[in-house]
């Protein structure tokens, strides 16, 4: 028998960096990895896709300036592109990651890992071999999640692309269907465009993005559009039929329609990775999603033990969202290990997670960008609060008219009017994605509006938005705004 002070389940980032934390507090812990250390994100999620959209996004910000764009000769070689892809994604190879776990003086463990009652884990090895690991302290579910599939008649069979061959093909299909109008859609849609096939987007809604504001979503269907892809709003998918798994694949739409293509990408949300790690063995249910408490524990549980950090929780389905949560839970499971200190588990403490909740942050990719933080007007009305929406039109600030020819983007921040401070802000537009740490500084810092004339933005950055949003804000609900210019 191995014992440990914890037991990591699941070595993506979040899994990663809680064995860090917990090393870094002088605990003892064995992270357990059934496929590749670095999870989803490192393979098949976050490096790939973005290594698949730097390519197209700086040749279309260069076709936007004039000067630049008559030194472009070319397209884009899309073999050099997947190739630099296969590097970002390491060539599918862990090693780098594994050695990065046991410098930090964990044990990494490969297998399939089962809980088999409390703190107790059984591991499958590749081997076939079965090793029982016991924790001291705690055991940490981080095992993420999959690509979740719509129940529709055809759809097994005919094979599609998950989020797993959207950023893994190595073959660029001539027609792609695209279903969906989340970031996963989106990001692929655009880079697979830019790649040379002909995409067509299928989304059941209005609107993509829709957890952002609306605007953000508008801005990107039609920098999409602009791109080549075909995007249809309202439609839905019925059916599937690909009689032959290496023939052309037809979707069957409810209007009617159908849409046939060589290959179709269904980016439809996530289910959890928890139907086979012994969730019964503890009373919860598996297949589900593990709520927890603030500090990352799972509830419904007796004994104090169970952790679940990162997609798994279902509380910010984000890389960066993950790390921040690994990084509480292993304050507090070496807090709680250590014993004689008192968590502090206030609003913004060191052992309670409060961002992923409250300034959840996010960049999607491609041209435009679109970058939040926090609430939106609605969730920020959902919760009670009232607040107002301050507006601006990026294209006529002079950092961004610098950055490309005819910008378009559009800010928006909005402020909790009872406390005079941030509780959102969206940006959309090329290159905003860097203006987004700013505003969520100004989120979790709760740094009064006023306080932000003293943050004076460098000229002629993008960045001069803080000053249009604040001469917006000065100037009242009916004050217009319209103090753009130079700065
Ligand atoms: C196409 C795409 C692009 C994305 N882009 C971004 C982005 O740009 N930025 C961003 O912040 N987020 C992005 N995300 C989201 C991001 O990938 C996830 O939030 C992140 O991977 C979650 O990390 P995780 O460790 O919780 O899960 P995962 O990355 O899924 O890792 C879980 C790990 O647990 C292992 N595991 C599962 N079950 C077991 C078991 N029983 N025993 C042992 N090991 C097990 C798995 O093999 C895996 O390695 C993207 C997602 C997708 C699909
Ligand atoms: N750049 C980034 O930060 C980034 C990039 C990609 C993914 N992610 C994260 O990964 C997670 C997964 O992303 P996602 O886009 O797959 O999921 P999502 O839940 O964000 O979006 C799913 C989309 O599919 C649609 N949909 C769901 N069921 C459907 C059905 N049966 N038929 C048609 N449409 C259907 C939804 O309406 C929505 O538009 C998200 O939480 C996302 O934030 C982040």
């Amino acid at each position: 028998m191995d014992l440990y002070d914890v037991i990591v389940l699941g070595a993506g980032p979040p899994g990663e960096n809680l064995a860090e934390r917990v090393r870094a507090a002088g605990l003892s812990v064995a992270v357990v990895e059934s496929e590749l250390a670095g999870g989803e994100c490192s393979y098949w999620a976050c490096m790939p896709s973005k290594a698949l959209l730097r390519p197209p996004t700086a040749l279309a910000e260069a076709r936007r300036l004039a000067g630049a764009r008559e030194a472009l000769t070319g397209d884009l070689d899309a073999a050099a592109v997947l190739g630099r892809r296969d590097a970002f994604a390491a060539h599918w190879d862990d090693s780098g990651q594994v050695d990065w776990i046991r410098s930090t003086g964990a044990e990494f463990v490969r297998g399939h890992g089962r809980i088999d009652g409390p703190c107790r884990v059984i591991v499958e090895t590749p081997a076939g071999v079965q090793r029982l690991l016991t924790a001291r302290h705690a055991v940490a579910v981080c095992t993420g999640s999959t690509a979740a599939l719509p129940d529709l008649p055809g759809l097994p069979e005919a094979l599609p692309w998950t989020n797993r061959e959207g950023t893994g093909a190595r073959e660029v299909p001539g027609r792609l269907a695209v279903v969906g109008g989340g970031p996963v859609a989106v990001e692929l849609a655009y880079a697979w465009q830019a790649l040379g096939a002909d995409v067509t987007m299928l989304v059941r809604g209005g609107r993509l993005l829709e957890r952002m504001e609306p605007f953000a979503g508008e801005h990107v269907a039609e920098g999409l559009r602009e791109a080549g892809v075909d995007v249809r709003f309202g439609v839905s998918v019925g059916g599937v039929r690909r009689p032959d798994p290496e023939g052309e694949i037809t979707l069957e739409l409810d209007d009617g329609g159908q849409l046939v293509a060589n290959q179709a990408l269904f980016a439809t949300g996530r289910r959890p990775r928890t139907d086979d790690i012994g969730l019964e063995t503890v009373g919860l249910e598996p297949g589900a999603w593990l709520p927890v408490d603030d500090t990352l524990r799972v509830t419904g549980v007796s004994g104090d033990w169970l952790y679940a950090v990162g997609d798994v929780n279902h509380r910010a389905l984000l890389t960066h969202q993950g790390k921040y949560q690994a990084r509480i839970a292993g304050a507090a499971i070496a807090a709680r290990a250590h014993g004689g200190t008192e968590l502090d588990t206030a609003r913004w403490g060191a052992h309670q997670a409060t961002a992923d909740r409250d300034a959840v942050t996010q960049v999607v990719f491609g041209v435009p960008e679109a970058a939040a933080v926090g609430l939106t007007v609605a969730e920020a009305e959902e919760r009670g609060l009232r607040v107002r929406a301050v507006d601006f039109d990026l294209g006529r600030v002079s950092g961004a008219v610098l950055f490309a020819d005819d910008y378009r983007g559009h800010a928006r921040m909005v402020v909790d009017r009872e406390r005079g401070v941030l509780v959102g802000a969206t940006f959309v537009g090329p290159g905003v994605s860097e203006l987004l740490h700013s505003a969520s500084v100004a989120v979790v810092g709760e740094v009064p509006v006023e306080r932000l004339w003293h943050a004076v933005p460098a000229y002629p950055t993008i960045s001069e938005i803080w000053l249009r949003l604040l001469e917006t804000w000065r100037d009242g609900e009916d004050g217009g705004g319209e103090s753009g210019g130079a700065g």
